[in-house]
């Protein structure tokens, strides 16, 4: 019987290295003129970042990956995103997928899942560890009322299950994404977000489990520190208080509470306009590193899931993608596609990390 991986998989471990991330990281210093900035920019290289499948050719690319950490030697860890439901990114305009419900989605979802269990069992002495679909399940607590969200519900869910029940091999490890303290930490959702993801478990069937949940994915969260003004009045207004909150409701649902949280942007905080601005915010900064000296057992590692520098959506108000969130004041602009390079924001990233970069 397989088992999911068991306890934190980053315990005696080396996380890989994403070379993806590692040659953009590589090129954007080639740009950089400022021989200080470009020195603290090159450290950035040295960062593990979460390999996003934001499309099933990328599928092949995390094989590759796997099979040159398992190469490396010793005990590897590889973070990737699970990115490709079909109508995905139901409530924003900016990161809609190569998939629709309409249009056989499902099925091919489903393949492509089948794809990513293949590459993980060629390579069973590398951990994996995925963060299954950002933003998904967090849709479908609070956006009901946005039609795509309403359509899209049940085949998230069961698409979900789906993930869930083909990845319980012992070399991995999922966290479910879970929003942010600004999105599910409010009072009103956080029950019934705890609710949707033990539905979700559940319907993974007997046996199935997954490590936790991760949080603060793509967004500027602090994971613990001063209110954000923009967060008043939730009670969870940053990370830590969200999982301290999260964690008992995940245990009376009989779903596992061990967290990772987002911290890639994380560096600045009270540059929002509202809580809820989520494109390319102006002044945002690299946050904490990666670490599994967390300060809280419930979490297992600080994780840069978005890779810094990565746009979260186009400022290009002709383009099919535009969402209008990328076009407030708060949102830097001129701003190229969703996880295309964006370097001035880079820069800024880099500038403004906090801890600062050496
Ligand atoms: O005090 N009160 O009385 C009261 C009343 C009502 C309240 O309502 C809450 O207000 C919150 C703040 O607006 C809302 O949270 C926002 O929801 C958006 C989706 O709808 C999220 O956007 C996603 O962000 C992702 C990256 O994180 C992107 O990748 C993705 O493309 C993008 O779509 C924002 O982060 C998230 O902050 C809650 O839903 C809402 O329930 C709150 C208080
Ligand atoms: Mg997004």
């Amino acid at each position: 019987v397989r088992a999911a991986g068991t306890g934190n998989p980053w315990t005696g471990a080396t996380t890989f290295l994403i070379p993806e991330y590692v040659q953009e990281v590589q090129a954007a210093v080639g740009n950089i003129t400022d021989s200080t900035l470009a020195a603290q920019a090159a450290t950035v290289e040295q960062v593990p970042v979460f390999f996003w499948m934001d499309v099933a050719a990328k599928v092949p690319t995390l094989g590759q990956y796997l099979a040159a950490a398992s190469a490396a030697g010793g005990t590897q860890v590889v973070q990737a995103v699970i990115y490709d439901l079909p109508d995905r990114d139901c409530a924003a305009e900016s990161s809609a997928g190569e998939f629709t419900i309409a249009d056989g989605g499902a099925a091919l979802y489903e393949q492509y899942i089948d794809n990513i269990a293949a590459q993980v069992e060629a390579n069973p002495n590398v951990r994996v560890v995925f963060v299954v679909e950002p933003d998904g399940l967090a849709n479908l607590v609070t956006n009901l009322s946005v039609a795509k969200c309403a359509n899209a519900a049940s085949t998230y869910k069961e698409l979900v299950s789906y993930a869930i029940s083909k990845l319980q091999q012992d070399n991995v490890w999922l966290y479910l994404d879970a929003g942010h303290s600004g999105w599910l930490g409010w009072p009103a959702n956080i029950t019934p977000a705890a609710q949707m993801f033990a539905e979700v478990l559940q319907g993974a069937g007997t046996g199935a489990t997954v490590r936790g949940l991760a949080t603060d994915v793509s967004n500027y969260n602090l994971l613990r520190g001063a209110e954000d003004p923009a967060q008043s009045p939730n009670p969870n207004y940053d990370e830590e208080l969200y999982i301290n909150a999260l964690a008992p409701l995940l245990q009376q649902n009989n779903f596992p509470s061990q967290f990772i949280v987002d911290q890639g942007r994380s560096g600045v905080s009270g540059i929002r306009t509202a809580e809820g601005d989520w494109c390319n915010v102006l002044g945002a900064g690299l946050g904490m590193r990666p670490t599994t000296d967390t300060g809280n057992d419930l979490i297992d590692s600080i994780v840069w899931v978005k890779p810094p520098g990565e746009s979260d959506g186009t400022s290009n108000q002709t383009a099919p993608r535009y969402d209008t969130h990328c076009g407030q004041s708060d949102a830097t602009q001129p701003a190229p596609e969703a996880g295309t390079w964006f370097q001035s924001y880079f820069e800024t990233l880099v500038q403004k990390a906090n801890p600062a970069l050496s």
